[in-house]
Formats: structure tokens, C-alpha cells, sequence
């Protein structure tokens, strides 16, 4: 018997050794750009021939200040002419890399993107930087179908950048022989393959249409071609180049680090309303300028729940699930991507599609099934690069919820398990989680996260006793044949031990029920109805150590109280606010045009603080193209908000005169004998 528990314990401090090198392992294999072919010798951020040509186009057409990190890298690659593998993270600037060498190498362009509005939005931002960009999908119309084909055949019309969607590629005889005479004519300049972790049955987005984007290598062996994609590991890269046939492309990795990212996670209320009221709080106190956000949810049912209670407390939200009619869904789409809506409440079909860069929070009212798919979830906020916040709701009764669905999942219990941890932990830093996921050296969080930016007293405290309790009743319960949930073997416990209920609460059993199973003292078992699967749970492989009193439990409690009232969003300043007016009047007008295609936060933020009172000065912050179009304009508002600031000071001035002066008079009437300076006054 002894022997059996010490080799259990073996086997876990081995599976414990396994998991630490296999992170280290990919540590190694990760990290700054590795060239897969030649290794030392490339060097991307050297000067090449069409860095001036390039620099110009990014400026003046994209109205990009300055690269970001191995953007510039990338695209000198790809220009070269190399087959290029990038992994960035969400909103790390991916279509730039292929968008600007697009423009640069001539000729036209191929990217291939999974879905239709993430099509759409590329199509319609190019379309607004006047590049001429066209998509083939299912939805196409005749005459732009024709227009295409005739553009890929002839070459007479311009054709920069064409986006189709995979059933394209894998479907239409007719879309290939086109892009072949394309090709054979010497115009087919690059391909793209966005969101490539597609291709992957290991990525999270599988879509068997990207499998046969291997035909497009065999077809064009010459023709670079660039996939691109946010989803990190180790595995899913590998499985890219073999499908795309792309085994000497060069590998750009970044880092999975989101440094604008504030991560969080707050206690969950056992009352349904009261997290809604704080949720609402959360959103009026810190976003109180209809800045954008996300709220995650479990069920289609509890997002129009929840939709209806934020809007009861103020708060414009609309719901966004799969179930929705597809009209329905889109038209709740387009009214957030204008701002005319500030929060979707949503499933997790409200996801790939995503494309707004100026989304400020992302709060999860129920946790992920992941690590990996809450990096992906609250990582759709701030892809501007603009500080944002992920709130994540966490209450332990939530845990078996998720369970029986991702039970049957390849190592589903071990991810959820794993984002469990990130929630009931109150010391470790929230980014040091996804580095450790994702196999990445540690970086500096800058006081980015709740448990590295909060000081507070967190204890550690022993409740091995208590524990014992709990696995006792589970293994009394299982002697018996009877099966056991969390929510009954709290109730039980309580009601066997009396002396204990006044003292507990049910989120605290549950709390420590959740943690013994993530720690495998205890277990979750599943067994199907008719109409749901249950979670029970049954003792773990550790279970008789804990009894045997050869392991013990502790819990952290912390003293830490949310600051709710933080606010991390700066006001936006009436010159701002103007020229966010003045986005969207321009959006308005032409229709399918977003707000931030017009400009961007941050060049709405550069405009005001620079304050350029010429166009050329203007151009000098956002570059040529949007200073034709839009900079009178602009010059107008900031003229208009320059009046107006004069008025107000004025307005001010006059106020401080007359108050002085009335304040004078009285001090003369009231102390005759005493002259006060004006300083004095002051104070
Ligand atoms: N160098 C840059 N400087 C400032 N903004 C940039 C830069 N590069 C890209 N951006 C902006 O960042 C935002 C996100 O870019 P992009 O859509 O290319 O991200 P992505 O890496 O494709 O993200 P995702 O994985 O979510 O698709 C866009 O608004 C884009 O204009
Ligand atoms: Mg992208």
C-alpha cells in the first residue's frame, strides 16, 4: 500500500518534471526571429533597395508612424522573395506585413481569409486608403465576379489585392484556372494565407477548406507566399509548414505578450444580479465615453439575459450568438463596429470575425474552457495598442459547468484545470500564466495585472482538515455506490457537520472542492442523461495521501478589496471628443467606411496633443492620403475647438475679474483697514 502511494507521488513530481521541460524545450524553440533555412546568415533589418519606397507607403498611404516590432523585418523578407511563417499576436499589425509588400512588389496579390466579415472589413479599410482591393465569396455579385476574373485574365484593370475566402481555392476550377493565367502571365505577385492556424486540427479554429491551400504551393512553387497567424504553439506551427509546403520559409515569432492588456479577476457573486450591477458599475465608472467592449458569456440564454439587465441599468448592449438569424447578427455587429452600440454580450461565436482595433474591455462573465482560448477571447481588446481591460467574473460553482463539456475534448480537463489555477490564484502575475503557457521566457508585467499592481496581505492557510472532511464524505459516499456533485457534497457537509456551517460559506466549499480536484485529490467524473451531462465527484489518485496526512492543502486569502472605482481609461478631452464626432460623421457618409478607418484612436490622440494648426503639419501625424481627404476638415474642427477654448478662457478671465473685483469691494467694505494683495486674494 505504501509503495503504491509513494509511486503515485513519483509520478507526479515525473508529470511535474515533464511539463517544466517540455516548457523549457519550447522556450528554446521560440523567441526572436530564427531563420528556418539559413540560419545566421539573414539578417532582415539590414537596409534594402525599396526602404524609401516602403517608408513612403506607410506613411503616406497606411498613415503608419513608425513599425512595430518585426513588422519591418517581415516585409523585407517577403520582398526578397522568401516563403515567410509569422506568429503575432492579436493585433500585433499581421496585415500590414503583407499589405504593404502588395503594394510594393506590383501585380496582384492573393489572400486567402476564413471568413466573410473579416473579408469584408480588410476589403473595405483598403478601399478607403484608395488601394484597389477586391474579394470573391459566396456573396459576390455577378458584375464583380466578372470584373475579377477579367482583371486576373487580362491584367488591363487595376488589381492590387484580391481576398477569397478557401472554398475559393478548394471548390472553384474556374477561380483557378483564372489566378493560373494570372500567374502564367507573371502577375501573380504573392500569396497570403491569414489566419493560418486554420489549416491545423491542432489550432482552435480548424476549417477543412484550409487543408487544401497546399494545392496553391504546388501550383505556384515561385510565388512567396506569407501565412500568417496569432496562435503560438509549438505544434501548430510545425503542422503550417507541412500543409502549406512551405519547409524553408523563414519564421518570424513574437512574443505572446500584450503589454496594454490590464488583466483581472474578480470574485464572482452566488447572485446573478449583483454581478450584473457590478459589471454595469464597472462600465459606467470607467467607460463612461461609450468606449467599446466585449461581455463573454456561457449560453445564448445567458447573454440575452444579460443583454436586457445591462440595458435596464443604462448600459447600451446588444446580445450576438450563433443561434441569432445571420441578418440579426450582422446588423448587431455593424452597429458596434460604428459605435453606435458600446457592448455586445456574447458566446463564443462572437470571435474570429472581430476586427475593431479600439476595443477597450473584455469582461467574461463565466470563465473559458482555456488558457488558450481566453488569451484569444480577452485578447480582442486593444488591438490599437491603446491601453485596455480583461475582467474575468470567477466563481468556483461555475468550474463543473465547463467540465462536462470539455470532458471529452483531447486534454480538455487539464486546460480547464489549468485556467482554474490563473483564477484562484491571489499571488502569482496573470501574464507570467499565458508565458508559461505558451512556453516563453518571463517578461516584466509593469504592474499589468490585478496580483502584480494591487499589494494586499494574501495568507496562506492550511485547511488540510477541512479537506480531509470533504474527501471522507466523498469516499463514505462512494463505498455506498452514490454518486456525488459539488453543489450536494456541499450541502452534505454542512449538514452533517453543523459546528462548521455557521462558519463556511458555500463558496468557500466549493471554492475548496475545485481546488482539491485541480490539485487530483479529488476527481470529476461524467455521465450522461437524456438531456445534460453531470459532474460528480470521486476521489482522486492523490486522495489517500491527503488522509494519511502525507500531503496538505492550503488556500490563499487575500485582503484585497477591487478597487472598483479605478479608472484606467483617461477622459477623452473636448477636442477629442470632436474629432471622434467627426470619425463618425465621416463614416456615416460614406456609408460602409468604420470609424477608425477614417482615423484612429491613436492619431485622434496624436492630432490633439500636437495640435497642427496647417495641413501640412497634419500631414506630418497621419500622412498624405487622409490629409487630402479628410484634413480641412479636421483643420476645421480644430479651428472651431480653438475658438471655443478661447471663449471658455475668456468666459473664465472675466469670471476671475469680477470675482475679484467683488471681492475686493467687499474687503474694502468689510476690513476698511486692512489692503490685501492680490496673491492673498488668491489664497
Ligand atoms: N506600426 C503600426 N503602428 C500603429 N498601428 C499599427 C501598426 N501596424 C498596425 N497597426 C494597427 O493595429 C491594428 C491591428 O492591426 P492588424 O489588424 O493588422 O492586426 P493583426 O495582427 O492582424 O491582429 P489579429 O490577429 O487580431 O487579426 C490596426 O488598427 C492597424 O492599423
Ligand atoms: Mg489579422
Amino acid at each position: 500500500m505504501f509503495k503504491i502511494s509513494a509511486l503515485i507521488e513519483h509520478q507526479d513530481r515525473l508529470y511535474e518534471r515533464k511539463s517544466e521541460l517540455k516548457t523549457l524545450l519550447k522556450a528554446v524553440t521560440a523567441g526572436t526571429p530564427v531563420a528556418s533555412s539559413c540560419p545566421a546568415v539573414e539578417n532582415w533589418s539590414e537596409p534594402f533597395e525599396w526602404d524609401s519606397r516602403a517608408d513612403d507607403i506607410r506613411f503616406n498611404m497606411f498613415g503608419i508612424s513608425k513599425y512595430r516590432a518585426n513588422q519591418r523585418e517581415i516585409i523585407n523578407a517577403v520582398m526578397a522573395g522568401r516563403d515567410v511563417l509569422v506568429i503575432m499576436a492579436a493585433g500585433g499589425g499581421k496585415s500590414l506585413c503583407y499589405q504593404l509588400p502588395a503594394i510594393l512588389r506590383g501585380g496582384t496579390t492573393l489572400v486567402v481569409s476564413p471568413l466573410l466579415s473579416l473579408i469584408q472589413d480588410q476589403v473595405m479599410g483598403l478601399a478607403a486608403l484608395g488601394i484597389s482591393a477586391y474579394m470573391l465569396t459566396s456573396t459576390s455579385g455577378k458584375e464583380n465576379e466578372k470584373f475579377v476574373y477579367k482583371a486576373l485574365e487580362k491584367g488591363e484593370d487595376d488589381l492590387k489585392i484580391l481576398y477569397v475566402t478557401p472554398e475559393k481555392v478548394s471548390k472553384s476550377k474556374r477561380f483557378m484556372s483564372k489566378l493560373e493565367k494570372c500567374h502564367n502571365a507573371g502577375r501573380l505577385s504573392l500569396i497570403s494565407i491569414d489566419e493560418a492556424h486554420c489549416c491545423s486540427q491542432w489550432g482552435h479554429d480548424f476549417r477543412p477548406d484550409y487543408k487544401n491551400l497546399s494545392i496553391l504551393k504546388t501550383q505556384f512553387p515561385k510565388v512567396p507566399m506569407v501565412a500568417l497567424t496569432a496562435t503560438a504553439t509549438q505544434k501548430v506551427q510545425n503542422d503550417l509548414i507541412e500543409m502549406l509546403h512551405i519547409p524553408k520559409c523563414v519564421k518570424f515569432v513574437s512574443s505572446v505578450n500584450r503589454p496594454n492588456l490590464f488583466y483581472s479577476v474578480r470574485e464572482k457573486s452566488l447572485v446573478g444580479k449583483a454581478v450584473v450591477d457590478e459589471i454595469a458599475e464597472f462600465i459606467r465608472e470607467s467607460y463612461s465615453n461609450n468606449e467599446s467592449g466585449i461581455v463573454y458569456c456561457f449560453s445564448r440564454k445567458e447573454c440575452e439575459q444579460i443583454a436586457g439587465e445591462l440595458r435596464e441599468r443604462g448600459i447600451s448592449a446588444d446580445y450576438y450568438h450563433a443561434e441569432m438569424d445571420v441578418n440579426l447578427r450582422e446588423k448587431v455587429h455593424m452597429r458596434w463596429s460604428k459605435n453606435k452600440l458600446q457592448v455586445i454580450v456574447g458566446t463564443v461565436a462572437f470571435g474570429m470575425g472581430i476586427n475593431k482595433p479600439d476595443v477597450r474591455f473584455v469582461i467574461h462573465h463565466s470563465l473559458s474552457k482555456s488558457m488558450e482560448t481566453y488569451y484569444q477571447e480577452s485578447g480582442r481588446a486593444g488591438r490599437d495598442g491603446l491601453p485596455s481591460e480583461c475582467v474575468l467574473f470567477f466563481r468556483s460553482g461555475d468550474v463543473p459547468r465547463q467540465s462536462s463539456m470539455v470532458f471529452y475534448e483531447y486534454s480538455g480537463l487539464q486546460n480547464l484545470y489549468d485556467i482554474v489555477r490563473y483564477c484562484q490564484s491571489k499571488t502569482k502575475c496573470r501574464r507570467s500564466a499565458f508565458f508559461r503557457h505558451f512556453g516563453e521566457p518571463s517578461q516584466d508585467c509593469n504592474g499589468m495585472c490585478d496580483n502584480c499592481a494591487l499589494s494586499s496581505e494574501v495568507k496562506e492557510v492550511d485547511v488540510s482538515d477541512l479537506a480531509k472532511l470533504v474527501v471522507s464524505m466523498v469516499q463514505e459516499m462512494q463505498a455506498k455506490d452514490q454518486r456525488v456533485t459539488m453543489l450536494q457534497l456541499g450541502d452534505k457537509l454542512r449538514t452533517k457537520h453543523k459546528d462548521l456551517s455557521a462558519e463556511l460559506k458555500r463558496e468557500e466549499i466549493e471554492h475548496l472542492v475545485i481546488k482539491l480536484i485541480v490539485d487530483s485529490v479529488l476527481k470529476e467524473e461524467f455521465q450522461h442523461t437524456p438531456y445534460s451531462t453531470n459532474a460528480y465527484v470521486t476521489m482522486g489518485p492523490l486522495a489517500n495521501q491527503l488522509l494519511q496526512g502525507r500531503k496538505t492543502i492550503k488556500t490563499e486569502t487575500s485582503s484585497r478589496q477591487m478597487n472598483k472605482k479605478s479608472k484606467r481609461s483617461s477622459s477623452l478631452s473636448g477636442l477629442e471628443s470632436k474629432l471622434d464626432e467627426l470619425r463618425k460623421e465621416i463614416s456615416a457618409a460614406h456609408g460602409s467606411m468604420l470609424p477608425h478607418t477614417v482615423l484612429s484612436t491613436q492619431q485622434i490622440g496624436l492630432i490633439s496633443s500636437q495640435k497642427p494648426d496647417s495641413l501640412q503639419e497634419l500631414e506630418s501625424i497621419i500622412g498624405k492620403l487622409k490629409t487630402d481627404k479628410y484634413g480641412d476638415k479636421i483643420l476645421e474642427v480644430m479651428r472651431h475647438d480653438a475658438v471655443s477654448e478661447q471663449h471658455v478662457e475668456d468666459a473664465t478671465k472675466d469670471e476671475t475679474c469680477k470675482r475679484r473685483s467683488s471681492k475686493r469691494a467687499k474687503t474694502q467694505k468689510d476690513v476698511v483697514l486692512l489692503e490685501s494683495s492680490e496673491e492673498e486674494e488668491e489664497a
